[in-house]
């Protein structure tokens, strides 16, 4: 992995807007993501996080501002560029090809380096797996009748073989039993020491406040807050709304 540029951060989102029609999803959003960092978004429900990741990986294209890679537009390139330049997707419903096989999903996360020795993509196999020995038992298995904790290890996994720059997961702890959770957080740890950095959307503030550098919090389509992880899993307003038993947006999740 490269040593981060002083100069341009691996990802920067300069006032970003997004609309479904006329309807706007994202007003003016702005957030960096440095080389081998965690930064999270953090919101309630149609806050515009999907649409956010959407809008980076290119599949919605943005109405106003700039999506800089390494310093470079890519606001106007289609998915396959941003692909070739390091950005990952795992969607919030891991679209997974449930009739093939565990392995099969994995080397289609591979399809960018289809070129390459097939030694080569051993290897990447190999370090997917030591990251998920459960992948590696259930190799010939249907993704269809993957766990729910599985399928979401398969989704990462399958992102991870296109030896991403930047991952950006959307939601992976929805429905997954907090073990499996904390499971799937540790190895976003792992992977962040590995030097992958991480833009993380995530509905459970408190596990996604733990574990990024930073965070931002959208609330309408528009960054209402941001700063370091810990200052706003300290910060009185975020306890109120986002951590507290009885915090508003987690009473309307629970409901
Ligand atoms: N295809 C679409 N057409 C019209 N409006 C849309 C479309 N997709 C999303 N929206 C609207 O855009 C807003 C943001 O939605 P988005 O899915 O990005 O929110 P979110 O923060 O990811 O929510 P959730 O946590 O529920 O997934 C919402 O008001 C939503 O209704």
């Amino acid at each position: 992995m490269s040593a981060p540029s002083p100069a341009a951060p691996l990802l920067d989102v300069q006032d970003l807007s997004v609309a479904y029609g006329r309807i706007e999803a994202l007003t003016g959003v702005s957030l960096q993501v440095q080389a081998g960092q965690i930064v999270t978004v953090i919101g309630p429900n149609g806050a515009g996080k999907s649409t956010l990741l959407g809008a980076l990986m290119g599949v919605l294209p943005a109405r106003a501002g700039q999506v800089l890679l390494d310093g470079e537009a890519v606001q106007a390139a289609p998915v396959a560029a941003r692909v070739a330049r390091g950005l990952a997707l795992v969607p919030e419903t891991r679209a997974l090809f449930a009739s093939m096989s565990v392995v099969d999903n994995l080397r289609l996360g591979a399809y960018r380096f289809r070129q390459e020795p097939a030694a080569r993509h051993r290897e990447a196999l190999d370090e997917v797996y030591a990251l998920f020995p459960r992948l590696q038992e259930r190799a010939q298995q249907a993704a269809a009748t993957l766990s729910g904790g599985e399928r979401q290890m398969l989704a990462l996994g399958r992102a991870l073989m296109g030896r991403p720059r930047l991952l950006m997961l959307d939601e992976p702890s929805l429905g997954l039993a907090p073990l499996i959770v904390r499971d799937i957080f540790r190895i976003l740890d792992t992977l962040r020491a590995r030097g992958v950095a991480i833009l993380l959307v995530e509905q459970n503030a408190r596990a996604a406040l733990r574990l990024a550098d930073h965070g931002h919090v959208l609330e309408l389509g528009r960054v209402a807050l941001a700063g370091p992880a810990q200052a706003l899993a300290d910060d009185p307003r975020i306890v109120e709304a986002y951590l507290g038993a009885h915090s508003s947006h987690q009473a309307r999740l629970a409901a």
